[in-house]
């Protein structure tokens, strides 16, 4: 498949985006006009460097406000369109994007617009120039694709064809079905974008708000199957207008979009099935998606591995050794590993660094997130040492693939390699908390995705005395692997990748939360203090029995429930910016407490005021 991306979606001057457009691996752009108007090089230049780059110039646009018109304004719009086509034909690009009318159209007549696109594609045809006619959803008489390809229909002129853009049919609730109708040939360009649920006006969330596919709630795989039924096989581009990814690191975006077109392929691929690739659009797909069986591990980077040591002694955990050539030591407690590594640590009291994922092939899994774009972690193994296969992830978390196994082979790197009897009633990982800068959230949220074939589940917003924070959770189905998402508030985001001044935190699971609370209490640990208020409430909203809720404040435990089952969990001190959590989940609770977070975020901000004051 041919991708392109639209100038418009990222930062920087055109010569920047088009060097990042390259090296993500584009095959071409479209050139926003304002892109071209603002630079210092000429069209010539814009196209000798394309060439140079490998970039084929695929789109001019938009063109805006045409048909619909008076006529002199039509004599008028004409004379401009002819200027475009000279540019464009000084810039070698051969098909202009035309915006259904949205500003001048006074006239709301089929005929009329069919009269004057005609003659548009008629003078174009001169310059070698094809039109691609896109219905803006917020478009004044002509706002659907099934208006925009009628009018087509009937302009019925080789040089005047459809765009279709993703955005503006999915953003109206349109059915996409009738693309698959449309002759592939008259469907000169297609343009793509996802969008989260937003309730406003369509113009404000198209200009704002578009993300790349698969960061939204679109069906974009569906979408792309129709697309692909038509038996198109044109270029596939991506045009995104999103506030934060104009502002951010153009190389980064560029190379978050292409993995978005990678993924997106890979779905559409799944989705049709047998002979999905022998569509002329040439969709590729990526080596086997694979269900994570549980985490790995989980690893806290520190410079005071005594604090953090001490935190999972109290749990229970138990001191598997130190590794036998690395300043990193193992602690386990049923199939939950956490590794304290002082490597780089310089600065850091400690944090979240990174986790593994169980998956059935490691190999496999490290070739797909390749093929995904994701940055290699350079590590070394020696002779006798597990090789591994690992990540960066946007928000510089590193991600490894390990290998499904209840006793993972490289755990015997560890002290004297032996596996201890287990004493305390931790079971395993259950989930881990992580902080996003704001600026990488979307981001984070399809590499994540992708590359550990996780779901989005759909966000929410958990309100503290910080701000708010937008949390969104990505699962395997069964919920093995589990990674929550925050979007730290503003303040809060830290320098560089990481958000280091906001915690983040590993959670453990048990069968047993009030032995386990008992047994760490008596070991000495403090939890985070829970406020009196909290119960109160608790006791209004659930009949629990006065024993049961004495027991929750006295361990300062947080309780939820739903119509599957009871979520008890608690939470520690703050050490650098992570904690730790501990849950257990009775009959088939599936959430995180949610009504909770807010209690922990005001709980742990009171604790760090009174500890810096
Ligand atoms: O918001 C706009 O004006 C606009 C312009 C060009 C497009 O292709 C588009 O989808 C929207
Ligand atoms: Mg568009």
């Amino acid at each position: 498949m041919r991708t392109s991306i639209a100038t418009v979606c990222i930062s920087g001057t055109l010569e920047q985006k088009m060097l990042a457009c390259a090296k993500a691996g584009f095959d071409g752009i479209e050139i926003f006009e304002q892109d071209l108007t603002v630079s210092p090089m000429s069209p010539e230049e814009v196209l000798a460097l394309a060439n140079r780059l490998g970039l084929s110039l695929d789109l001019f646009q938009p063109f805006r406000d045409f048909e619909g018109v008076d006529e002199n304004t039509f004599v008028a719009n004409l004379a401009r369109a002819e200027a475009k086509f000279q540019l464009m034909n000084r810039l070698g690009i051969s098909t202009m994007l035309l915006c259904s009318n949205v500003g001048t159209a006074t006239i709301n007549d089929d005929e009329l617009f069919v009269t004057q696109i005609r003659a548009l594609g008629e003078l174009a045809a001169g310059y070698g120039v094809k039109i691609a006619y896109e219905a803006l959803a917020w478009g004044t008489f002509v706002n659907t694709y099934g208006h925009s390809w009628r009018i087509v229909q009937k302009v019925n002129h080789p040089n005047v064809g459809l765009c279709l853009d993703s955005f503006h049919i999915l953003s109206r609730g349109d059915d996409p079905a009738g693309i698959a109708a449309i002759p592939a040939e008259k469907i000169f360009f297609v343009q793509l974008a996802d969008a989260p649920v937003l309730s406003m006006d369509i113009l404000s969330w198209s200009r704002h708000y578009r993300v790349f596919p698969g960061e939204g709630a679109f069906e974009l795989d569906a979408f792309m199957g129709h697309l692909v039924r038509s038996g198109y096989d044109g270029i596939v581009s991506l045009e995104i207008f999103n506030d934060v990814f104009r502002q951010s690191n153009v190389e980064r975006t560029a190379v978050d979009g292409m993995r978005s077109l990678i993924w997106l392929q890979d779905k559409t691929a799944t989705l049709l099935g047998a002979g999905a690739t022998t569509y002329p659009l040439g969709i590729s797909a990526l080596p086997g998606a694979q269900e994570a069986s549980g985490f790995d591990y989980a690893e806290i980077r520190t410079e005071d591995p005594e604090a953090v040591a001490g935190m999972l002694a109290q749990l229970g955990f138990s001191f598997r050794g130190q590794h036998r050539r690395k300043p990193v030591t193992l602690w386990s407690a049923g199939n939950a590993r956490i590794i304290i590594n002082t490597q780089r640590s310089r600065g850091i009291t400690a944090e979240v660094s990174g986790f593994g994922i169980q998956v059935p092939d490691a190999t496999l899994g490290t070739m797909r997130a390749t093929a995904l774009k994701a940055p290699v972690v350079p590590r070394h193994h020696t002779v006798g040492e597990q090789p591994l296969h690992g990540f960066t992830a946007p928000d510089a978390t590193e991600v490894f693939f390990g290998t499904t196994a209840t006793e993972p082979a490289w755990t015997a790197e560890f002290g004297d390699g032996s596996a201890l009897s287990d004493t305390g009633s931790i079971t395993g990982i259950d989930h881990i908390n992580l902080a996003q800068p704001w600026q990488a959230f979307d981001e984070s949220v399809l590499f994540y995705t992708s590359t550990l074939n996780l779901a989005a589940r759909p966000g929410t917003e958990v309100p503290s005395p910080m701000g708010l924070v937008r949390s969104q959770v990505l699962r395997t189905t069964d919920g093995a692997v589990r990674l929550a998402l925050n979007i730290v508030p503003h303040g809060l985001e830290g320098t560089g990748d990481r958000a280091p001044s906001y915690p983040e935190h590993i959670a453990v699971h048990t069968d047993d939360i009030i032995s386990l609370a008992r047994q760490a209490v008596a070991a000495g640990m403090e939890f985070l203090p829970v406020p009196n208020n909290y119960y109160e409430d608790l006791a209004a909203r659930f009949a629990l029995s006065g024993e049961t809720l004495v027991q929750l404040q006295e361990l300062n435990l947080l309780y939820d429930r739903d119509e599957h089952g009871e979520f008890l969990h608690f939470y520690t001190e703050t050490v650098g910016s992570m904690f730790l959590e501990v849950v257990q989940r009775r009959g088939g609770y599936d959430g995180y407490g949610a009504p909770n977070a807010p209690v922990r975020l005001a709980a742990q901000f009171e604790r760090n005021r009174l500890t810096t004051y």
